[in-house]
């Protein structure tokens, strides 16, 4: 066991020589340092505590496990201390960089096994210690694994470690939603029963793939998404043909960390007794494999900027998008902490379209997604058998949400069938073809403003953006032009840039705003704010719609807090149903009044002397010439379009007054 240094490092920042960036995170940038009393090289992360809002307790307490931490596996803080508006954190100096650059900078495709095996066995003894001394790490990932320049590994970044001995809030926070989505334990998401250690064995679990794949399984889909994946797939492991270059030990030890049923996790330390590690090696073959031949760290970080704001200027839309977005939604990657009925009432307004944006993107990576999604259980861990098993959709990605459809099945039309039908009325193109700014002004985080369609300019779309569905800003096509290793990186760094939760909701407002019959659509004030998602309220009357529509997301109601969740859900999802109706109401009815233009100019033109004389009836005249023939028969065929035209609006009028009735008196329960 490493001692804690005797050393007394100096707690004055005139003490220290700042370097180049090392690293950056949240709300905190790394240097290397040299601590000049010492001659020591040292790393220093200075958090910016004007960034940090009300954070301030997650930093104290991130500090203070790091003070207090003494394992060599485990990267402890040597002293900490503020320096004007910051807070210095003086620490190691870990040459070698975090795992996931190093796969980002030469391994993109992942490190072969002996390597793995190392590296895991190193964050498996870190992990017993945490484990051993009653500390839930919460963020395992491969951005969190440290190396130094001989290959030592040490894990990292506690700010979101919790304790388990602790009690009051901070015992309460273990039944929060706390770490990065694709390392996330489901129960973890599911905040039902809280949780324990066990989630870090499922954080290890995706790690050892993130090792395997260079990136971590559905690391290409929307955080929303991934967690209902999680949630509802199979869990995800190695495939035994894709990943033939992997041993049985190799893919068991995955099988048996990633079980959904947290009791049937093994303990960090059975973990380490697993055969796999016999094919662990010491740390300095990390040196020679991994490290040997890489630049400075402090270049390899400059490169990797380089690289990402490249990216970020190929795609000027994204970069403005993440300009107002990324420090939130990197904030809120490892501090999620929200409500998941929310989620999954906003994840219901997720079109499927991500999906196959992302299979065009990658296509030899298609059998990846198959695995991960497709896989029947029998082929997946033998323990997983009876977990989560439904497989998604492609077509219409709606099956993930097949309790919320069953939960709708009273309503004589379901919310999703209509919603499907939306999509039937909105092509792809006006979502894909939309430019960022009018996905903005679409979305029009104009909070407290009353906005019609016209009214949405550039001056006035954005003043609250960050936290409101920040990825779904994100331009479609952004992915074609992202590796899988930039990708995982930027999951990391710019998590919203795969995010697309907003399309339909998008659409859903462009359409409307579109619509003649309905007045008004400006954006909801935002009413809770849960984590990095705020739940939005616009005024019923100025949608249009009847005071007893709802939906915290697309919606005009305000959800009563003391709800039941699955009543929540269903009033949160009746919404969208009754404007996509409304919508194909005005469609039908724009189309009726143009057919009537269309008659009369016909008849106009074609019969002025008939129409003027007010004397012969176009229909009981017989038509004099072939043309009048013609036009005839056509004025007949369009009062028989507007005849049936008439008949569907008349349907969808009594559908809508049915569907407002359930409303009404779903509301009243509820209120009740
Ligand atoms: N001691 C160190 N030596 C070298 N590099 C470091 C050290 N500590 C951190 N880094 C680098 O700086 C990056 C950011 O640090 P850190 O993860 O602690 O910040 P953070 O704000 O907690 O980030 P996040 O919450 O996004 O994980 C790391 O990913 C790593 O690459």
């Amino acid at each position: 066991m490493e001692r804690i240094s005797e050393k007394r490092y100096p707690l004055s920042a005139v003490d220290y020589k700042l370097y180049e960036e090392v690293g950056e995170g949240v709300s905190a940038s790394v240097f290397r340092a040299l601590c000049i009393p010492l001659n020591e090289i040292v790393a220093i992360k200075v958090l910016d505590l004007e960034k940090c809002n009300n954070d301030l307790d997650g930093i104290r307490r991130e500090v203070q496990t790091m003070s207090l931490i003494d394992h060599p596996n485990l990267l402890r803080a040597y002293c900490s201390f503020t320096a004007g508006h910051s807070l210095w954190v003086v620490m190691p100096y870990m040459a070698g960089g975090s795992c996931l650059h190093i796969m980002k900078s030469a391994f993109p495709e992942g490190f072969e096994e002996p390597v793995i095996a190392t590296v895991l066995r190193e964050v498996l003894k870190a992990l017993v210690y945490l484990h051993a001394h009653g500390h839930i790490h919460r963020d395992v990932k491969a951005g969190n694994i440290l190396f130094d320049s001989n290959g030592a590994v040490k894990v990292a970044d506690f700010g979101v470690s919790a304790c388990m001995f602790d009690t009051g809030d901070r015992q309460r926070s273990r039944n929060t939603f706390v770490g990065t989505p694709c390392w996330m334990a489901p129960e973890v998401m599911q905040q039902l029963h809280g949780y324990d250690f066990k989630a870090d064995i499922w954080s290890f679990g995706i790690t050892a793939l993130e090792l395997a794949h260079g990136h971590a399984p559905f690391s290409k889909y929307p955080p929303m998404k991934v967690l209902l994946m999680t949630l509802q797939n199979a869990p995800p492991g190695l495939d035994y043909e894709r990943d033939k270059r992997f041993s049985k030990s190799f893919k068991e030890l995955v099988a048996t960390c990633l079980v959904k049923d947290p009791k049937k996790r093994p303990s960090s330390e059975k973990l380490l007794k697993h055969h796999f590690f016999k094919h662990a090696r010491a740390t300095e073959y990390l040196g020679r494999t991994i490290l040997d031949g890489l630049a400075p760290l402090g270049d390899r970080f400059k490169t990797l900027k380089a690289k990402e704001a490249d990216l970020l200027m190929q795609n000027k839309a994204l970069y403005e998008m993440e300009q107002l977005s990324q420090k939130e939604y990197i904030r809120g990657i490892s501090a999620w902490n929200f409500n998941l009925e929310d989620l999954k009432s906003q994840a219901a307004l997720i079109q499927d379209e991500d999906m196959s944006i992302a299979e065009k993107q990658d296509t030899d990576k298609k059998k990846d997604i198959s695995n991960d999604l497709k896989v029947p259980v029998e082929e997946q861990s033998a323990s997983n058998h009876s977990e989560g098993t439904s497989t998604l959709d492609k077509e219409d990605g709606f099956n993930n949400l097949q309790d919320l459809e069953s939960s709708l099945a009273s309503f004589p039309v379901k919310p999703l069938q209509a919603l499907k039908g939306c999509f039937d009325v909105c092509g792809d193109d006006d979502v894909n073809n939309t430019s960022p700014r009018d996905l903005d002004h679409s979305y029009g985080r104009v909070d407290n403003e009353s906005s019609g369609p016209n009214k949405m300019s550039p001056q006035n779309a954005i003043t609250q953006p960050k936290k409101f569905f920040t990825s779904s800003l994100q331009p479609d096509n952004f992915p074609k032009k992202v590796t899988d290793v930039d990708r995982d990186y930027l999951q990391t760094k710019y998590p919203s840039e795969r995010n697309h939760s907003g399309p339909l909701l998008y659409r859903q407002r462009k359409d409307i705003s579109n619509f003649p019959s309905v007045d008004d659509t400006s954006e909801g004030a935002v009413v809770q704010r849960r984590g990095r998602f705020k739940v939005t309220s616009a005024d019923p009357s100025s949608m249009g719609l009847s005071n007893n529509s709802s939906g915290p997301v697309a919606g005009s109601h305000t959800p009563t807090p003391t709800s039941p969740p699955k009543q929540n859900l269903m009033v949160a999802s009746i919404l969208p149903s009754l404007q996509c109706i409304l919508q194909q109401n005005g469609l039908q009815r724009e189309e009726i009044i143009k057919l009537i233009k269309h008659t009369e100019q016909s008849y106009a033109g074609k019969n002025t002397e008939s129409i003027e004389a007010g004397a012969v009836d176009i229909l009981q005249a017989p038509p004099a010439t072939t043309r009048e023939k013609e036009l005839h028969l056509q004025v007949i065929q369009l009062q028989q379009s507007i005849g049936s035209l008439v008949d569907e609006l008349q349907r969808q009028k009594m559908k809508n007054v049915q569907l407002e009735r359930q409303l009404s008196s779903m509301n009243n329960k509820i209120e009740k």
